[in-house]
C-alpha cells in the first residue's frame, strides 16, 4: 500500500523504543551487563541481550563446548568443539547488533580477580548458571556490591526467573536450599538396593579407586565407624581398600595391563563379595549377593539367580535358574562387540540387543556389561599410561561412562537389582533432567523482561516467574519477597578493604573496621567479635592469636570476606571483602585502606522465630573449622572438659546448628558420599 504514513519505520531500535520507552532504550548501548554461563540458558540470553539493545556485555564462562551442547546451544557448530563457550558465543553473537560490544572472558566466576570492584562496575548481573555453588556465589558478590541480580534456571519443562536487589528484594540464600540427596557409606559400599546405589558406588567410589588419586580411604571409614555404622563391616571394608593396590598398579603397567581388567573384576565382584557373605549376621534380613566369576561370564557357563520380572527379556521365558545370556556372548566376540553394543546395529548377542532402541538405550546383558568392563578399563588404563594423571567421571567422557554403567550394573547383577541402560546411567550419575531449548527459550526471555523492570527501577513490578507444565497455565508470577532478617548473606553490612595480604595483619584490619574505643551506641567502636573465613573460625573473644598473622599467612587473600559477627548478637554483622591496594598507593604508607566512612551495623531485634527456624549463617551444609594453633584453648579429647570459648558463643552457634571443631584432627560429619 502506498500513501502517507505517519510513522517512519526507521532504524532496528525503533520497536524496542516503541515497546521499552526512549529513555530505557536510550540507555541500554551503555549499560553495563555482566552474563554468567555461556551455556543451554547463556546462548539464549546473550542473543536475547544483544538483539534488545545492550551494547557493553561481559560474557564468563569456564568451560568448552561438547558435542552434546549443540543440540541446545545454537551459538556454537560443530567445528567449534572443545572451544572456549565464552569466546564463540561472543564471536557468533557479536555480529547480531553491529554496536555490540561482548567481552568474554573463559574463567571460573570464583576466581579471585572477580572481586567486588569488578562486579561493582557492572550496571546488572544475569546468571545462567548450572549449580548452586556459583549461584550463591554470584549471589553473594551481588549483594556485597549491590548490583541487581536476575537468577535463572531450568529443569526440563520447568523454569524460574527472580530478580534480586539487595534490601530490596529476598537474595537467593534468604531461603534454605534443600541439600543434595545423600547415602549412608554402608549401603553404597556394601547393601545397595537400588540401581542408583550402585551407580554412585560406580562413580564415586570404584571409579576413584582404580584410576584417581591413591587416596587412602581410611579417613572415611573411620567416620563411617564413629557414626556408628557395622564395626565388623567396616574392618571388612579396610582389607578391601588395601587390596586396591595391586589393582592399580597393574593398570598403570604396560606389560600387565591386559590382565589388570579381569583382576580388578575378580576383586570387586567376586572377593569383595565373598569376604561381605562371610559375615552371616549382615544377610539375615536381606538377601545376600552373588559373587560373579569373570571366567564363568566369559564362556557363558556363569548361572545367575533369579531373573527380576522387569528383566526377563534378557532371557526369555527364562526358568528361574538362568544361564546368562547364552554362550555367545563371550569376551572373544563381546570385546569386539562391544563397538557394535554400543554404535552398530546389534551387539555380541544380538537377541537381547532390541534393534529397535538407540544405541545408548538398549538393555545390557550380564556378557555386554562384561564385555563394557573389560574395554572401558582397557581404555582407561592405555589413558593412564599415555600420562594422564588421575581420571575422574565425567558424563561426557565415554571412557567414565561406560565403565560406570558397566560396574554398576554388573553390581546390580549381583545384588538381584534392576540393571538400567548406558542412556540412563548417564541421566543418574550426571544428574541430568534432560534440557529442553525451548524452556531455556522462554527463561531468557523472561530474563530480559525482569532485567528491564530493574534497570528502571520499576521494583514493584519485579516479579518471581515460574514456567510450569500446565498446558493452561504455563506461567505463574509470585510479588517479590522481601529479605528474610536472618538471612546470613544478605543482612550482612558489607564493605570492602584494599589491602597487600602479604604485609597486612587480621587485627590490622579487624580493629580498624571496628575503629578505635570502646564500643558505641552507634556500632562503631570496639565489640566483642569473632571473626570468620567462609567456614573457618579465624579469632574470637578470647582468642586473638591470629591477630598477629599476615592475612596470607592465614589464606585470607583477594575475592575472600572477612566476617565478623557481634559476639552478643546485638549488632549486625560485617562482611568485608579483600581487594588490591591501588597502583599509585604510597610504599611508605600502611599496606590497607580502609572504607570511609566505616560501616556501621544495624542494632539487630532479637530473633522472635525459634531457634530452629532461624537461618544459618550461610549454606544450609554449613560447617566450622578452626584454624589453630590455639594456646589458650584446651585441646584435648575429653569433651567434658573442653572450654567451648565462652557460653554465648556455644549457644549460638548450637542454634545455628553449626559444629565447633575442638581439634585440628577433627573430622566433620562425613559418613556419606554425596551426589554432586
Ligand atoms: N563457576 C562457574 N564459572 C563460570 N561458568 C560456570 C560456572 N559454573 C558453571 N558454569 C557454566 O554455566 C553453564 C551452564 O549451562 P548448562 O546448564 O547448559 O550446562 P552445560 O554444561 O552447557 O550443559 P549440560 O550440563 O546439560 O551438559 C555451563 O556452560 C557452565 O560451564
Ligand atoms: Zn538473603
Amino acid at each position: 500500500m502506498s500513501g502517507p504514513s505517519k510513522t517512519t519505520y526507521t532504524g532496528r531500535t525503533v520497536h524496542a523504543e516503541a515497546i521499552l520507552g526512549r529513555e530505557l532504550c536510550a540507555r541500554l548501548p551503555q549499560t553495563k551487563v555482566l552474563l554468567v554461563g555461556a551455556g543451554g540458558i547463556g546462548c539464549e540470553l546473550l542473543k536475547n541481550v544483544v538483539l534488545t539493545g545492550f551494547g557493553n556485555i561481559t560474557l564468563l564462562d569456564l568451560d568448552t563446548i561438547d558435542l552434546s551442547n549443540l543440540n541446545r546451544q545454537f551459538l556454537f557448530k560443530k567445528k567449534d568443539v572443545k572451544q572456549s563457550k565464552a569466546l564463540i558465543a561472543a564471536q557468533t553473537a557479536a555480529p547480531f547488533n553491529p554496536n555490540v560490544h561482548i567481552h568474554p572472558i573463559h574463567g571460573n566466576i570464583k576466581e579471585p580477580e572477580f572481586d567486588i570492584e569488578w562486579f561493582a562496575g557492572f550496571d546488572i548481573v544475569l546468571n545462567a548458571l548450572d549449580n548452586l555453588d556459583a549461584r550463591r556465589h554470584v549471589n553473594k558478590m551481588c549483594m556485597a556490591s549491590n548490583v541487581p541480580l536476575v537468577e535463572s534456571g531450568t529443569a526440563g519443562y520447568l523454569g524460574q526467573v527472580q530478580p534480586l536487589l539487595k534490601d530490596r528484594t529476598e537474595c537467593f540464600d534468604c531461603i534454605p536450599k534443600p541439600t543434595p540427596k545423600t547415602f549412608p557409606v554402608c549401603t553404597i559400599r556394601s547393601t545397595p538396593s537400588q540401581p542408583i546405589h550402585c551407580i554412585v558406588w560406580a562413580k564415586s567410589y570404584l571409579l576413584g579407586q582404580l584410576f584417581g588419586e591413591d587416596e587412602d580411604a581410611s579417613g572415611e571409614l573411620d567416620d563411617a565407624e564413629k557414626q556408628g555404622e557395622n564395626a565388623q563391616e567396616i574392618a571388612t571394608l579396610r582389607k578391601e581398600a588395601q587390596a586396591f593396590k595391586a589393582v592399580r598398579a597393574a593398570l598403570r603397567s604396560p606389560t600387565t595391563t591386559g590382565d589388570a581388567a579381569r583382576m580388578a573384576f575378580q576383586k570387586v565382584f567376586n572377593s569383595d563379595i565373598r569376604n561381605l557373605l562371610s559375615m552371616a549376621d549382615m544377610w539375615r534380613s536381606r538377601a545376600p549377593p552373588l559373587p560373579l566369576d569373570f571366567d564363568s561370564i566369559n564362556n557363558g557357563t556363569f548361572i545367575l539367580r533369579e531373573e527380576l520380572p522387569s528383566q526377563t527379556n534378557a532371557v526369555p521365558n527364562g526358568p528361574s535358574k538362568a544361564k546368562a545370556n547364552g554362550t555367545k556372548n563371550n569376551i572373544a566376540s563381546g570385546s569386539r562387540g562391544v563397538e557394535k553394543l554400543l554404535n552398530g546395529a546389534n551387539g555380541a548377542n544380538g537377541s537381547t540387543l532390541t534393534a529397535a532402541g538407540l544405541k545408548d538405550q538398549r538393555s545390557l546383558t550380564l556378557g555386554d556389561n562384561l564385555a563394557l568392563f573389560v574395554s572401558s578399563t582397557d581404555r582407561l588404563a592405555a589413558r593412564l599410561q599415555a600420562g594422564e594423571d588421575t581420571i575422574s567421571f565425567d558424563k561426557d567422557d565415554d571412557d567414565t561412562l561406560d565403565f560406570v554403567t558397566a560396574a554398576a550394573n554388573l553390581r546390580s547383577f549381583a545384588y538381584t537389582i534392576e540393571r538400567k541402560t548406558r542412556w540412563e546411567v548417564k541421566e543418574m550419575a550426571g544428574n541430568i533432567i534432560p534440557a529442553i531449548a525451548t524452556t531455556n527459550a522462554i527463561i531468557s526471555g523472561l530474563i530480559v523482561l525482569q532485567a528491564l523492570q530493574l534497570l528502571r527501577k520499576s521494583y514493584d513490578s519485579l516479579k518471581n516467574v515460574h514456567l510450569q507444565f500446565k498446558p493452561s497455565v504455563p506461567l505463574s508470577t509470585i510479588s517479590m519477597c522481601p529479605p528474610n532478617p536472618n538471612c546470613g548473606i544478605c543482612r550482612d553490612v558489607y564493605t570492602k578493604v584494599l589491602c597487600d595480604p602479604a604485609r597486612v595483619t587480621l587485627g590490622e584490619i579487624v580493629d580498624g573496621i571496628l575503629g578505635d574505643g570502646e564500643g558505641k551506641d552507634d556500632g562503631t567502636g570496639k565489640r566483642e567479635v569473632s571473626v570468620y573465613e567462609d567456614k573457618r573460625i579465624l579469632s574470637d573473644p578470647d582468642w586473638d592469636d591470629n591477630f598477629e598473622r599476615t592475612l596470607e599467612s592465614l589464606n585470607v587473600t583477594r575475592g575472600k570476606f572477612l566476617t565478623i559477627v557481634d559476639e552478643d548478637g546485638e549488632w549486625g554483622t560485617i562482611a568485608v571483602g579483600l581487594g588490591v591496594l591501588p597502583p599509585n598507593h604510597p610504599v611508605e604508607a600502611p599496606p590497607f585502606v580502609l572504607p570511609s566512612p566505616l560501616p556501621l551495623p544495624p542494632r539487630k531485634a532479637r530473633p522472635s522465630t525459634p531457634p530452629s527456624a532461624t537461618l544459618k549463617r550461610s549454606a544450609p551444609d554449613d560447617e566450622i573449622l578452626e584454624i589453630g594453633p590455639s594456646t589458650k584453648r584446651a585441646k584435648t579429647n575429653d569433651t567434658a572438659s573442653i572450654d567451648i570459648t565462652s557460653p554465648s558463643k556455644k549457644r549460638r552457634l548450637d542454634e545455628d546448628g553449626l559444629i565447633l571443631m575442638e581439634s585440628a584432627n577433627d573430622k566433620l560429619e562425613d559418613d556419606v558420599i554425596e551426589i554432586d
